[in-house]
This record gives C-alpha cells, structure tokens and sequence, in this order.
C-alpha cells in the first residue's frame, strides 16, 4: 500500500481528507467528502460500498478519477475495511468509460492531469490488499470496464449490456496495463483477438471469456456479489493480502516504472487530430441518439 501512496502522492492526487464523518458506531459515511461517489462502509461486515454517481452515464471525468483513487485508498488504510464492492447508481449504466467532453480538445497540460488520474484510478483499485469486487448491472465501456478488471471478482446483470475495451474502434490505440490486465484475465489469444477489434461482449460471451465471473439477473447482481464477498473476507486477510500482491505486483512495478512512458505515447495520441476528430464525431453521434 505504501507503494500505492507513493504513487498517488507523485501523481499528486493524495489529499488529507477527513477520517469519517460517523453517522454511528457500526455504519460510516464517507460520502460528504466525494461529488461523484457515495462511499458506505459497515463497520460490522467491513464491507464498503463504494457506488459511482456522477449522471447521466457515469463518464469518468478527471476529478471523478481522483475521487475514485482516493476513497480505494482511504478505506485501504481503514482498519475497519476489509472488502469493497464498487457498483453504479446509474440505472443500466455501470460506467460510460472516459469522459469524451473533457478529452475533446483537451490542452495538453489538462491532459497529463486526465492520464495520471487514470492511471491512479487503476493501480489504486488494482494494488489494493483488501478485497475488491465490481457488480457491473448494466454497460461496462472501455474505462467502465477497466475498472471491473481491476477487481477480484465480477458479477454482471443479464440483458441487452455490452462490456469490453472498444478503444481500437475509437480509434485509440491499446496501451500496455490495460492490454496486460486483459490478458491477464483472459488469455493471450482472447487479447489478441478482442483487443485488436475492439470488441465489445453481451454478458453470456463476457462470462464465456473469463470477461466476468458470472452473470445473473439484474436484480441479483448486488447481492450475488454482497455474498461472494461475505466468503472472501472470511479468509484471513494478511494471507489472503499478501497472496493478492504476490499476483499483483509485477503488473504494479510495471506500471509504476513505465507511467511516465504511458503518458508521453497517450499524450501524443490522444491529441493527434485524427483521434480528436474521431472523438469530436462520436460526441456528435452521442448528441444526435439522445436528441432523437
Ligand atoms: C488506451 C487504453 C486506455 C483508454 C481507456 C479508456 C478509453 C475510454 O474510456 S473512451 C470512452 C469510451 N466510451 C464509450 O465508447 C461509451 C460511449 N457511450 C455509450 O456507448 C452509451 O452512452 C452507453 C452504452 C454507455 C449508454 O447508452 P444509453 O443508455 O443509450 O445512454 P446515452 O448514450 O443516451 O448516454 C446518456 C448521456 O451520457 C452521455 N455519455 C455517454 N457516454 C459518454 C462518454 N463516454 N463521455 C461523455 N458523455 C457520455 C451521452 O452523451 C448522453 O448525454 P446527454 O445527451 O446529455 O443525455
């Protein structure tokens, strides 16, 4: 976790935030603290709820990336914390991914700010030791669905949702930690395959592909994960903990000693102009669907 601090700290998205604001002894709020999320921790299961709020999709802004970073990283350090399920409050949407509007015309310096806090949103979510599972009840794009890789554990809704890294389609090259956690989850050939294409998955090919761990009704979704993590915090939590890093830590080395590299090869594509026009014509297409 020092790691993930440091990190963050250089990344200068580490702030002093207050301890807690107790609403009683067995169940504490967070939440006055973040604009885009709700944070709930129960003190008695030491499960937090850790809920994206930002309507109408739940696109991830810069400072919602931040705010996600830093409750992983608060409630990694509370003693009262020992899992974390990351769900929507968004009907049907888990997350948009990226937020487009802010990535089109970004200024580079705006940028930089934009890749670091995706960058700590990941590794935070990722390097974290306690345990971390996404309930993903509805559309899980790109970003959206970088955030559920980062997780141990994930649980999708049944119905007309689409999951995967549809970067290539946007015209956005894949970079190198959000290939390796695909890969990891899913194998070499799916990446090869799916990455290239930027293919997107319904839930039944998400769970064939090892995407997601298991699909169930909508309405099961949270509890479904609400009882997976009730088992695994069971497990003691320093060896459980200390195997996850074992997992875990050559991808957060890599990523850590190669951020700087990600960021100038992303800098200088996400601004060309051909992915900026790219980008600007898929805002157009988004705002020409919601006005039908
Ligand atoms: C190189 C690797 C690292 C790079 C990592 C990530 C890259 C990215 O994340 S790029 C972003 C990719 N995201 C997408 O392609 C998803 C785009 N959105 C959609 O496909 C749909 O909106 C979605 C399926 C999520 C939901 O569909 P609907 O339920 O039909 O809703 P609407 O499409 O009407 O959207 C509602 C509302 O939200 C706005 N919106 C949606 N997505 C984004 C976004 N990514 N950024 C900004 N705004 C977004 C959309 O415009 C609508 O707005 P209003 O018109 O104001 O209602």
């Amino acid at each position: 976790m020092a790691c993930i601090q440091k990190t963050l700290r250089g990344l200068g998205v580490l702030r002093q935030l207050p301890r807690e604001s107790t609403v009683n002894q067995t169940y504490c709020r967070y939440a006055s603290s973040y604009k885009y999320l709700q944070v709930d921790l129960d003190k008695k299961t030491k499960v937090a709820h850790l809920t994206l709020a930002r309507k109408p999709a739940n696109s991830l802004n810069c400072d919602m990336m931040k705010e996600i970073a830093m409750a992983t990283n608060e409630l990694d350090q509370d003693r009262d914390c020992k899992g974390i399920i990351i769900n929507s409050c968004v009907p049907n949407i888990f997350s948009a991914g990226l937020d487009l509007t802010e990535l089109y015309q970004a200024k580079e310096l705006f940028f930089q700010d934009f890749w670091r806090s995706l960058q700590a949103m990941f590794s935070t979510i990722y390097g974290t030791k306690v345990v971390t599972m996404a309930a993903i009840e509805g559309h899980a794009p790109a970003a959206g669905c970088i955030i559920a890789l980062a997780t141990d554990y994930r649980v999708m809704s049944e119905g007309k949702f689409n999951i995967g890294l549809n970067e290539s389609m946007l015209g956005i090259p894949m970079n190198f930690w959000v290939k390796d956690a695909f890969i990891a989850t899913c194998g070499q050939r799916e990446g090869e395959r799916a990455l290239q294409l930027g293919q997107m998955f319904i839930p039944s090919t998400a769970l064939q592909i090892g995407l997601v761990d298991e699909v169930v009704p909508q309405e099961l979704t949270l509890p479904t994960v609400q009882k997976h993590m009730k088992q695994w915090v069971k497990v003691p939590g320093g060896a459980r903990g200390l195997t996850k890093s074992l997992i875990r830590q050559q991808a957060m080395d890599n990523l850590k000693a190669k951020a700087d590299e990600d960021l100038l090869i992303m800098t200088r594509h996400m601004l060309s102009q051909p992915i900026q026009n790219t980008i600007g014509a898929y805002l157009e297409n988004m705002t020409k669907k919601s006005k039908r």
